[in-house]
């Protein structure tokens, strides 16, 4: 039995928080069966009110250091780690997921973890190497068209740390003359994309993981979010 209301966080430390926010309402409408309550996370009190939880891009090391200011850091991994809960990072929220990453500053970064992978932190180099490449995403479904994917300061994952096949490689980047990278994986319930879904306006990966989401916490029987007007957020209408 699908929960019939979920609560899911963005993690709001810094970054494409509203972005995120807007795509998931917009993807929500695909589960009318279920009330969807979104929460911008800043403390630990507010995680603990989450079924699963979005960490959107921005800068890893910034959102290290703000997380473990508030208290957040140990509560992020055991929301992950411990409790198992379905959680999507995207760039730096990938970065974030890893358990170890590269070309990190010097004396290294905190992470969450929960993905068996090395990250390399940009990749593709600085703000204004950004660029925009059309993936081939086959877990959104068959006849689906290309997803266009927003690269920005991205990190790629250089390597599947896991012997057991656990993390599942679920997208690829090939810029001309460069080596194939890998841009979205997967382990159990958390999710991990190099690329910006949230800034495309094109809701597939959103929708796709609210329905992972659901199914997730159906299976668990879980699902013990707040039930609100569909239409609002925490940070009002989007
Ligand atoms: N767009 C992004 O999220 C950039 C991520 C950033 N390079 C980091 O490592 O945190």
């Amino acid at each position: 039995m699908p929960p019939s209301t979920i609560t899911v966080g963005v993690l709001a430390l810094q970054g494409g928080v509203v972005e995120h926010l807007a795509l998931l309402h917009r993807a929500s409408t695909s589960y009318p069966s279920v009330t969807f309550h979104f929460l911008e996370v800043r403390t630990p009190e507010q995680l603990s009110l989450c079924d699963a939880l979005v960490i959107p891009g921005g800068e890893s090391t910034t959102m290290a250091i703000v997380a473990r200011r508030l208290g957040l850091l140990e509560p992020l991994r055991e929301f992950v780690k411990i409790d198992h809960k379905p959680v999507w990072g995207t760039c730096a929220g990938l970065v974030m997921l890893a358990e170890e990453a590269s070309a990190t500053k010097q004396g290294g970064q905190e992470l969450i973890g929960g993905l068996d992978v090395r990250v390399l932190r940009n990749k593709f180099g600085t703000q204004v190497q950004s660029f925009v490449a059309d993936l081939n995403l086959d877990f959104l479904g068959e006849g689906e068209g290309p997803f266009r994917g927003v690269f920005i300061r991205a990190p790629v994952v250089e390597e599947v740390m896991d012997g057991d096949g656990k993390v599942k490689v679920l997208g690829t980047v090939k810029k001309p003359g460069e080596e194939e990278d890998i841009v979205a994986v997967r382990q159990g319930n958390v999710f991990g994309t190099s690329f910006h879904p949230e800034l495309t306006g094109d809701v597939r990966v959103h929708a796709w993981w609210l329905g992972n989401v659901v199914e997730a916490l159906g299976q668990r029987g879980e699902g013990k979010g707040l039930v609100v007007g569909k239409g609002k957020t925490d940070a009002g209408e989007v």
